[in-house]
């Protein structure tokens, strides 16, 4: 057996398997796009099917780039899209309904009813969540009522709960093993954060049966072997992480106060707090960053739901790009004299606001506004929406943000001019990394250091390398003149407004 080890980060909009060699460098890479479908306002749905197929043809795509054979692949780290929800059958594997997006806010009237209820608390003490239709609780509770008969064939135990790694170490595994790890666990609304273990109040709320749900797990863990006939080895399954908490990972944030953020479909900032269960007084989620070796790592987390999805609109919606890689050029060259403000509050604002009724808005057009004050409002909507959480952080977390540096990764960051102004809008320092595939290695790296084949954690952090520095270039008075005028712009797009 070789010293490969092969990650599968199963995104939002696409999968990605990579082959990273023994020195972490990659090997070879697949990657495929899959359908989103969306069968009423609000709702997002993907195909388990479609993503498993997506998954088997990637990862043969990176061991085909990469010229190994799949048993030269030491471990197999996961990483996935949180709180999308699949729901499937014991014994036949067969999902019972499409799975139910993270973006998906068809829960909306169930979390208000909750809330009525005055249970908001309660799920915050223990899961450091909001009720927000985001989180993969009200989803199940959702799917449970809408497929017929589904409530009871779960209470009986034929029915399998599973974020997407569940699902997928499932599928690998032939049903073998059923298991996740503590922080996908996390963001479940049902999983008691600091007590470890699923929460038998909550599953009572929600009525879900306890028998549908999986082993919790370590990030590096034994999650089982992959069947043979699938890839061709038996591959041991070594890491398992939500895809921002193997960001984390993948940056090397493992000391209080580091902080990375990832720009991709949506934005997620998370805040090392170490073994502190900080509770935010500013709407932020308290999250596991990270469990090894039993110890629990937390950190608070700042979700944004739109950032890249933004510049897909301008490309598929708008039709005024024909690729994203356009948007910086076209946001250098708008009119600086021109305030346009684009909310992209396409489904609902995330932190700090929590606002799932509220809907998209573009402010302060003229006659003379076109696509590149658009293309520029987008973009910054991303930088201004990050210091809304760095604000939020830095009154939550007295451990030191001040001088925190910027860890930076996702698809967005390719962007030079997204990068200067972020660091503008900020008035901090933005690092971007060698490595771009940062959630992958991190992947890579809990199922690497397992296997024993890659470095340990003091190790894997010296190893980081920057790319580049982005440091502020804006003055104060432009600056707060920026922000004021944003947040007005979202003051006028709250759905109480
Ligand atoms: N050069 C660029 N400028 C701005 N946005 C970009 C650029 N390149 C990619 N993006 C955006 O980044 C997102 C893809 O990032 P990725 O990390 O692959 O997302 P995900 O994992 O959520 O599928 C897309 O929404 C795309 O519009
Ligand atoms: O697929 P991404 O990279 O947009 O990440 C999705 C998040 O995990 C949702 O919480």
């Amino acid at each position: 057996m070789g010293g490969y080890v092969l990650a599968i980060d199963q995104g939002t909009t696409s999968t990605r398997a990579i082959i990273f060699d023994e020195e972490m460098k990659i090997a070879g890479a697949g990657q495929k796009e899959f359908t989103q479908h969306y069968p009423r306002s609000g709702w997002v749905e993907h195909d388990p099917e479609e993503i498993w197929d997506s998954v088997v043809s990637t990862i043969r795509m990176a061991i085909r780039e990469a010229k190994i054979k799949a048993s030269d692949i030491a471990a197999l780290g996961i990483t996935n899209q949180r709180e999308t929800v699949v729901v499937w059958e014991r014994e036949s594997g067969k999902p019972i309904h499409n799975a139910i997006v993270w973006q998906d806010r068809r829960t909306a009237s169930y979390c208000d009813k909750l809330k009525k209820q005055e249970l908001e608390k309660t799920f915050t003490k223990k899961t450091g969540l909001l009720l927000d239709p985001y989180f993969s609780g009200t989803k199940l509770s959702w799917m449970l009522a809408n497929v017929k008969g589904a409530r009871a064939r779960a209470a009986k135990g034929e029915l399998c709960f599973g974020t997407i790694d569940t699902f997928l170490i499932w599928r690998l595994t032939g049903g073998k093993s059923f298991a996740t790890d503590a922080t996908n666990a996390s963001r479940t609304l049902m999983y008691n954060i600091s007590e470890n273990r699923w929460d038998d109040d909550l599953l009572d709320i929600l009525r879900v049966p306890a028998a549908m749900l999986p082993e919790v797990k370590d990030c590096a863990d034994d999650f089982g072997t992959t069947e043979r006939d699938i890839l061709g080895a038996e591959i041991p399954i070594l890491g398992v992480a939500g895809d921002q908490h193997a960001a984390t990972i993948g940056q090397a944030c493992f000391e209080p106060g580091m902080m990375k953020s990832t720009y991709g479909t949506g934005c997620f900032a998370l805040l090392n707090t170490g073994s502190d269960i900080v509770r935010s007084k500013n709407r932020l989620l308290t999250t596991i960053a990270y469990r090894l070796n039993g110890e629990t790592t937390y950190a608070l987390e700042g979700s944004i739901f739109i950032a890249g999805a933004a510049v897909q609109w301008l490309r598929d919606g708008l039709g005024i790009i024909d690729t994203a890689s356009r948007t910086g050029e076209l946001a250098d060259a708008a009119d600086p004299t021109q305030d346009v403000y684009l909310v992209p509050a396409f489904t609902g604002l995330g932190a700090p606001h929590w606002d799932a009724n509220a809907r998209g808005a573009i402010y302060g057009l003229t006659r003379n506004s076109g696509p590149k004050e658009f293309a520029r409002a987008a973009l910054e909507a991303v930088c201004y929406q990050s210091r809304d959480l760095l604000d939020a952080m830095h009154k939550d977390w007295k451990g030191g943000t001040d001088n925190t540096v910027l860890r930076v990764d996702g698809g967005m960051v390719a962007s030079d001019w997204t990068m200067q102004r972020l660091a503008d809008i900020l008035d901090a320092p933005v690092d971007r990394p060698a490595i771009l595939e940062t959630t992958a290695l991190g992947a890579a790296w809990l199922a690497g250091s397992k296997a024993g084949a890659w470095p340990d954690l003091a190790g894997f952090s010296k190893s980081w390398k920057r790319n580049r520095r982005f440091e502020p270039d804006m003055d104060e008075k432009t600056r707060a003149a920026k922000l004021k005028g944003w947040r007005s712009a979202v003051k006028r797009t709250l759905s109480d407004a």
